[in-house]
């Protein structure tokens, strides 16, 4: 009789690291077992500890361990496999079990914990196919070895670990640890939710934080039975063995994100919501990949044909990478195109296009362009009173950001986190410049993108009006509104990146979708903010209260790497919002990474830093030539490079071609130009990126922060802050785009920036 199997996604995560030799006979075992469980070869066999779990024979050195789901009515076993690993780490004492607080089916691996909190907690390991030569029996610690060092999380009790989620086998050993490497070792093996659950404790989360913020979102209504292996199974992230084990030894670790969610990215994206909601989290926590399957969820369930949902972010190379991604989650050709993927000033183009005929159509200049011509505009009227970048800011964030159409609504408009206080004198004077700076750029045909922005939700607006009005004179043929066609341009709307779009956009967006149930979800890090648009949401009738979460665990950057950024985003004192008009932060943000600890080399001059770098990334490129197991492997694409400015780019790439004999691919805004091998950009352009190894260089003083922002240190502090923070969050964002390895280099003094850190 043939079985059915299963493969447990930890099962399927130490797959992935198993070398290309192993990976092909764990694919014919599979073939094996299905065909017969019983066959002599595969020498099925239960594990002395826990009887419900079985070993399997992949060949002499690997073994599967497996349990036994259920037997269908027409006796065809089910069988999940919960490892794949060497026969030396094969215990009696591995054990699975129903965790009480999320009904999934769980398998705690003790093997990986050091021999000392073993020791501690009194546990010895027996493995289960001894050697002929007996192991050496494990060193008992010399007092010296040992110091006495308080439990990490020795305030908790087992009963409030285990009402939090913690694996019952591991509370005993959770509390007995005293160092960070030996939690580090204990949640290697963990389960996801015990692993979240420590590292928020030992990350300072208090109790009622990791509740609301872990626990809570996963936890079932009402109390699992903890023997129902079989209900448990189907709880839990598991997938077919066919198709499953082929992708999963073709594309590795690249499709885990698309397989399986963390526990609270699951519950975030696979939910109803009543109104507007909000994901946020630092840098690398998986916040786009929640919105992929948040637009994966929703599309799953619409009736009815056309596009209607809108998958929205802030540049032209992110929408690419989102569009390729969805449709690696998403097979099914019919639902992708109810999806439109477009970034934000392409969907706003796209509005105007439908609203204007040829004639009156602008052409949009770049934020660049205007500054030049606002420049040339105050140089002609002779105006000094007021910087052209302030004048612009103004412009575009409080007077198109609130759409103000008349000074008088201007002298009483609310300017939040636009620095000092204007008084009523001042505002006129604005008001008249910019009212200039609009009509010379009427006069030239053209507009900025804040201009278009703002049009396109004027225009947006009116439409959502007129299809209300209408459907108001046309009622349904029972009165009711329950079976009405919906009148807005999309059904749902999915934001990423959504630190970054202006008030315009927002205003645009809400009127794209109608309030109400699943209507708008929004996904962005205020700490990654590196333009100018501070809004609130709940101001531009968008409200996430209470529909707001939060995710901390980074699955790109190593902690060595996080700790760095984290002293990068936090400066002093800096403060950030939440989109609305609360603070957001960062705590209990962390990585289950490890990996070297950042470099920070500081350079005589510009030369030196040149050359200094040339040869590291020889060195990196060198290393990335080759896989672990020694075949050749393409490193393009997984160094870069981020630069402060556009001269400093050009000399970069001259030299690393000329000098360094590597290719060199410049980061546009579309993404990378040519397929040169070092990516090489500004630092703007690294929003959304990662890569495997990453330097920054030209990190110095007099450059990062710029240092136009010190004229405004005395006259207009708040301005000064707010500047401040813009490059705090660039360097933020940055150096949270290395996956593995980090560089920073300067030439002469390092930025303030970096006092905290080098
Ligand atoms: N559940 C998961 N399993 C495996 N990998 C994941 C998971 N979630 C996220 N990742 C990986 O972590 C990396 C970061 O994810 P993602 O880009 O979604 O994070 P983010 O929060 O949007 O980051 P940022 O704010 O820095 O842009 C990606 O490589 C992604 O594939």
């Amino acid at each position: 009789m043939t079985a059915r199997l299963s493969l447990h996604y930890k099962a399927e995560e130490e797959l992935y690291k198993l070398d290309r030799t192993v990976k092909g006979l764990f694919y014919d075992f599979c073939h094996r077992f299905r065909k017969n469980p019983d066959q002599p070869g595969l020498d099925l066999k239960k594990l002395k500890g826990d009887s419900r779990i079985h070993r399997a024979k992949i060949n002499q050195s690997y073994r599967a361990l497996l349990i036994p789901v259920e037997t269908n009515e027409r006796g065809r076993q089910h069988w999940l496999i919960i490892a794949v690993r060497h026969r030396k780490d094969v215990y009696d004492e591995l054990q699975v079990a129903v965790n009480r607080v999320t009904g999934e089916l769980e398998f705690v691996d003790l093997a990986v914990m050091g021999d000392s909190s073993l020791q501690r907690a009194g546990i010895t390991l027996t493995p289960a196919e001894p050697d002929d030569v007996p192991p050496r029996p494990a060193p008992i610690p010399e007092p010296d070895q040992v110091p006495d060092r308080p439990p990490l999380l020795g305030v908790y009790t087992a009963g409030q670990l285990r009402d939090l989620g913690v694996a019952e086998q591991l509370i005993d050993l959770a509390l007995a640890v005293t160092t960070e490497e030996e939690l580090d070792r204990l949640v290697s093996g963990a389960p996801l939710l015990s692993k979240d659950v420590l590292y928020g404790l030992a990350a300072g989360m208090s109790i009622d934080s990791v509740l609301e913020e872990v626990t809570r979102p996963v936890k079932l209504p009402a109390e699992p039975d903890l023997a129902d292996i079989s209900t448990a199974v189907s709880r839990t992230n598991v997938s077919s063995i066919d198709d499953d084990v082929q992708a999963a030894l073709d594309e590795g670790s690249f499709r885990s994100w698309k397989h399986y969610l963390h526990p609270t990215q699951a519950k975030t994206a696979r939910r109803e919501y009543t109104g507007p909601a909000r994901v946020s989290g630092g840098p690398g926590t998986g916040k786009t990949v929640v919105a992929l399957h948040r637009v994966k969820y929703l599309v799953e369930q619409l009736t009815g044909d056309g596009v209607q949902i809108l998958l929205t972010t802030f540049t032209a190379n992110l929408a690419a990478d989102l569009r390729l991604r969805l449709t690696s989650l998403i097979s099914e050709p019919e639902l992708l195109a109810r999806v439109d993927v477009m970034h934000i000033d392409q969907l706003a183009a796209r509005v105007i296009g439908e609203n204007t005929d040829q004639r009156n159509r602008r052409k949009r200049i770049s934020d660049q362009a205007a500054m030049i011509e606002m420049r040339q505009l105050l140089l002609e009227l002779d105006e000094q009173r007021w910087e052209a970048d302030f004048l612009l800011d103004e412009w575009e964030q409080v007077i198109l950001g609130q759409a103000l159409t008349s000074r008088s609504d201007y002298f009483s408009a609310r300017r939040g986190g636009r620095g000092r206080a204007l008084t009523r004198p001042e505002r006129s004077q604005i008001w008249k410049l910019i009212e200039q700076f609009a009509a010379r750029l009427d006069k030239l045909g053209a507009e900025t993108w804040g201009q278009a922005a703002e049009r396109a939700a004027r225009f947006e607006i009116d439409r959502a009006a007129a299809a209300e009005r209408y459907q108001g004179s046309h009622p349904t043929a029972d009165g009711s509104s329950g079976s009405r066609p919906f009148v807005c341009r999309y059904r749902h709307v999915v934001v990423d990146e959504a630190q970054d779009l202006r008030a315009a956009h927002w205003k645009m967006l809400r009127a794209m979708v109608e309030p109400g149930a699943n209507d708008l979800f929004i996904a962005g890090d205020t700490h990654q903010r590196i333009y100018d648009h501070q809004v609130s949401l709940g101001a531009l009738g968008i409200n996430i209260r209470g529909r707001s979460r939060r995710l901390t665990l980074s699955y790109r950057t190593t902690r060595e790497i996080l700790e760095h950024a984290l002293r990068i985003a936090e400066g002093n004192k800096t403060v950030y919002d939440d989109l609305d008009d609360g603070v957001d932060n960062l705590s209990g943000y962390r990585s289950v990474l490890h990996g070297p600890t950042p470099t920070f080399i500081g350079y005589q001059n510009w030369p030196d830093e040149l050359a200094g770098v040339g040869t590291l990334l020889q060195g990196w490129h060198d290393e990335l030539s080759t896989d672990n197991d020694g075949a050749r492997q393409d490193p393009a694409g997984h160094v870069a490079v981020a630069v402060a400015d556009h001269e400093q780019l050009t000399q970069v790439i001259e030299y690393l071609e000329t000098r360094g004999g590597l290719t060199c691919a410049e980061l546009t805004k579309d993404g990378p130009r040519g397929d040169g091998e070092i990516h090489v950009g500004t630092m703007h352009r690294f929003k959304g990126l990662e890569y495997q190894r990453l330097a920054i260089i030209g990190v110095r003083k007099g450059a990062i922060p710029r240092p136009y922002i010190e004229r405004h240190r005395r006259s207009d502090p708040q301005r000064y802050e707010i500047e401040q923070r813009k490059a705090r969050s660039l360097l933020f964002v940055a150096a949270t785009r290395a996956r593995d390895v980090l560089a920073i280099t300067w030439h002469g003094a390092p930025s303030p920036l970096l006092r905290r850190v080098s």
